[in-house]
């Protein structure tokens, strides 16, 4: 099987802080990869790396097979891929029809299809109501939507979502699940971050802890598991000292 996914000691440095630490990302094409760490662990700063949307301090990136730092193969990994970044960068004066219809349009599709594809992505996701309302009036949630309908526009073979539940409610949420395992069962890849761990557990066939910027454990799911649940094997491999911090006495008792 190709990676669709990988780097060699890759680190990026903001100032004197490193922020991510030498890391040795492999992701198989055709696996549901779930990126996993406490908060500021270094996993946004990651899946800019790995978009081309921020320039590494040190180590190389692939994607599907392309080499990143070469302007040239970056772009052509662009075209097939699809993004849910952290801001979620979406253009605030559009509504979800036209935002759509841009990025059809900077994937060269045919405008037919682009109509096509995203009456169906916005009636999937519940947004086909929305009508003249502009992104900057979505809640949260409904970005989020919208942003994964941009992402899936193009078909792509590889999906990088920076927590694609956040926000999202339950029936979406539900959605959006059932939508991604298809699109991996048809032999893409999926790269996601998410702090709920019951859905990565559910989705994701690999698993790659980071903490403190550094990779502390990446294979299979049922390996990372040994048996017990994901969130015991994270908590220990990722947050075992805070876990045992001293508790909060005089939160203890009532006033
Ligand atoms: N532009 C920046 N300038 C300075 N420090 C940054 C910048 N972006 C991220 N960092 C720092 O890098 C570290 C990793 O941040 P990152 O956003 O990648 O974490 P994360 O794992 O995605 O966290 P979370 O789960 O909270 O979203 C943090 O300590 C953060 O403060």
């Amino acid at each position: 099987m190709s990676l669709a996914i990988e780097t060699h000691r890759l680190a990026r440095d903001f100032g004197d802080f490193r922020a991510v630490d030498g890391l040795d990302l492999r992701v198989e094409g055709g696996t549901f990869y779930g990126f996993l760490g406490p908060n500021g662990a270094g996993k946004s700063t990651t899946i800019k790396m790995l978009t081309g949307l921020l320039a590494p301090s040190a180590g190389s990136v692939r994607v599907l097979g392309r080499d990143m730092s070469d302007h040239v193969q970056a772009l052509d990994a662009r075209r097939h891929i699809g993004v849910i970044a952290e801001n979620l960068s979406l253009f605030d004066n559009l509504t979800a029809r036209e935002y759509l219809t841009f990025v059809g349009r900077m994937h060269l599709m045919p405008r037919a299809t682009v109509r096509a594809r995203a009456d169906e992505l916005l009636d999937l996701l519940g947004l086909a109501d929305e009508g003249t309302k502009l992104s900057l009036e979505y809640s949260h949630g409904m970005k989020k939507k919208l942003a994964l309908a941009a992402a899936l526009l193009p078909n792509p073979d590889l999906l990088f979502l920076d927590e694609p539940f956040e926000g999202v409610d339950a029936i979406t949420s539900r959605v959006i699940r059932d939508l991604l395992a298809g699109f991996v069962a048809r032999g893409s890849t999926v790269f996601l971050t998410s702090h709920v761990l019951e859905i990565v557990e559910r989705l994701c066939t690999h698993v790659g802890i980071i903490a403190g910027g550094r990779l502390v454990e990446q294979a299979s799911l049922e390996l990372i598991r040994q048996g017990d649940t994901l969130e015991n094997r994270f908590i220990q491999l990722a947050g075992a000292d805070a876990v045992a911090a001293p508790k909060l006495a005089w939160l203890e008792v009532a006033q």
